[in-house]
């Protein structure tokens, strides 16, 4: 399985009104780091899985509404709790839902600080 990533960055405010995350339930800011793997099993007709600046487009346009944004007010996130896992698989699905049709996967890793990140890996052929 071939896999090209592509990198970008993101700044919102949430917070986590749970008493599971502690003084997280306080509104506060984050800037998460996003990678994100489009798969494939055989390359396309030039060579590669995806071409590098379409797929960095597809990521900006996926995290250009959420930037800057409150996600406590934000409609993608209403009514759960916008976590970084829930942050992940929300970029998984919109860009899964631009994706060709021969790409069989896509993964996103969402970097909450350099200690800690979540992985969200969708399976396009399942
Ligand atoms: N699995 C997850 N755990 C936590 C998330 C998350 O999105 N997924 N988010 C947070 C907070 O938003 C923030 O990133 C960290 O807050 P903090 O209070 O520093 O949390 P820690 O668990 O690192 O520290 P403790 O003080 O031990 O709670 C928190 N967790």
């Amino acid at each position: 399985m071939f896999g090209l990533t592509v990198t970008d960055h993101v700044m919102i405010a949430h917070s986590l009104p749970d008493p599971f995350f502690g003084p997280a339930q306080g509104l506060h800011g984050a800037t998460l780091v996003v990678e994100a793997t489009w798969r494939r099993r055989e390359l396309d007709e030039h060579g590669v899985v995806v071409d590098i600046g379409e797929a960095g487009g597809h990521l900006a346009a996926v995290l250009d509404p959420l930037r800057y944004q409150n996600l406590d007010e934000h409609p993608d996130f209403a009514g759960r709790l916008s976590t970084t896992e829930a942050v992940a698989a929300h970029v998984a699905h919109a860009l899964a839902a631009r994706a060709e049709p021969a790409i069989d996967g896509i993964g996103v890793v969402v970097r909450e600080h350099p200690q800690a990140w979540v992985t969200y890996d969708l399976d396009l052929r399942s």
